[in-house]
């Protein structure tokens, strides 16, 4: 992909909805992603866990749509709400005594709101509708308990009678590209390699086709080699069952080699959303920008790798400020009385802030247009990157 949108077409910040013309012909979109149903709707999330500390306000205000067959990166560092907005899809909540406000929709089938929806209702969404691919592989499954009979549970009542359970665990298992799978069956997790365990937890997440895959952070406890063939796995499944896919990730060059769009999380807040070329190539939010910045291939090979100095700021007692503002290279006093609203990135007539393609969090995003730099190397981006899937 090449840096670098041209500046002076750049559409200006925040301008207004407009209506179409009567007999204005509004041309199907080419990509099948923007045709698609939407099939996750998160509406203003509010997450809010009471510690010792005060109220963590882990998820604040994030508003995200998703669409049939599309993947989405979730991106951001340690601690920025990643993890707890992800579970918030499948109506989890980290603590019992967690708040959480605003709704998580699923239109297709119905659901309104999955975070108020009672247990037995939700496990009957898991596997089926939505399931997780989890973190780390070593700790995921039930280490008394034989592969074979964990992956056949995933199948809940799809699939009856034994031997076509057992062949339908080995068409799995064998799916997400484990060797051999019909002599694995009796094995225990322990004989298992981390990439074949996550392989595993990718057979059971997929055994009832599920419209969604939630991955968290699903190749951070892996070696680096096999990292990329678990993404290159991820990628193919989405793309032959036609499944939406989360991705999240503390490193954005992993996202941009799978994701079609990208969310940027710091602290608590989506602070810019963007399909995934447009994000590396006009970045609009200055934390993008320093993450692009500080990616290996934004440096010479002699330069140092660049840091974001400081640190975000703890997520009690935020008051409705910028939270990047004192890492900001752009702050000005005016930050400070910034309620971090989204603000929509298009042209005149698009759509309003919430639901616009690109949307960013910074009162001077507009400057950014032209502030942007040409990175020497940005990653490799998912319509560049189809080796991924044949490694
Ligand atoms: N059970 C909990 N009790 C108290 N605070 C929590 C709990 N779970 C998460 N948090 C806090 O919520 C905030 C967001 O955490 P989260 O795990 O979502 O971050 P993350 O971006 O996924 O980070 P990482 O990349 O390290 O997984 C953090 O401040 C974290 O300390």
């Amino acid at each position: 992909m090449s840096a670098g949108t041209p500046m002076e077409s750049a559409p200006l910040l925040g301008e207004r909805v407009g209506v179409p013309d009567a007999e204005e012909v509004v041309p199907a979109p080419a990509d099948p992603r923007e045709r698609g149903d939407v099939l996750l709707q998160v509406s203003d999330l509010r997450i809010s866990i009471p510690t010792a500390a005060g109220q963590v306000h882990a998820a604040d205000g994030v508003t995200l749509t998703l669409r049939q067959g599309e993947v989405l990166g979730v991106v951001g560092e340690t601690g920025s709400g990643k993890s707890v907005t992800c579970r918030a899809l499948l109506g989890l909540r980290p603590t019992p005594r967690t708040e959480v406000s605003g709704t998580v929709a699923y239109p297709s089938i119905g659901v309104e709101d999955i975070t108020v929806l009672p247990p037995k209702r939700l496990r009957r969404l898991w596997g089926r509708h939505v399931a997780m691919i989890p973190q780390n592989p070593m700790t995921s499954l039930d280490p008394v308990r034989r592969i074979g009979d964990q992956v056949a549970e995933a199948l809940g009542d799809t699939v009856h009678g034994k031997a076509a359970r057992r062949e339908r665990v080995i068409e799995l298992l064998r799916q997400v590209g484990l060797p051999a799978p019909e002599r694995r069956l009796d094995a225990f997790p322990h004989q298992f390699s981390g990439g074949m365990l996550q392989r595993t937890l990718i057979a059971i997440a997929i055994a009832q086709n599920p419209a969604l895959l939630v991955a968290d952070e699903p190749t951070t406890a892996l070696d680096v080699l096999i990292q990329d063939q678990i993404l290159g796995l991820l990628l193919s499944l989405q793309r032959d069952l036609g499944t939406s896919l989360v991705l999240v990730s503390h490193d954005l060059s992993v996202v941009s080699q799978v994701c079609d769009r990208v969310a940027v999380m710091y602290a608590g807040q989506v602070v810019e959303l963007a399909d995934t070329a447009t994000l590396l190539s006009s970045p609009r939010h200055p934390y993008t920008r320093a993450l692009i910045g500080a990616l290996p291939g934004a440096v010479a090979r002699d330069e140092p790798l660049r840091v974001i100095p400081g640190a975000p700021p703890p997520l009690v007692g935020l008051g409705p400020t910028c939270r990047f503002a004192a890492r900001c290279e752009l702050h000005e006093p005016a930050c400070d009385e910034w309620d971090t609203e989204l603000l929509a990135i298009g042209p005149a007539g698009g759509p309003a802030p919430g639901t616009a393609s690109h949307q960013s969090r910074c009162r001077r995003a507009d400057e950014l247009v032209a502030a942007t730099t040409t990175t020497p190397s940005t990653p490799s981006t998912k319509e560049n990157n189809d080796d991924l899937t044949q490694r």
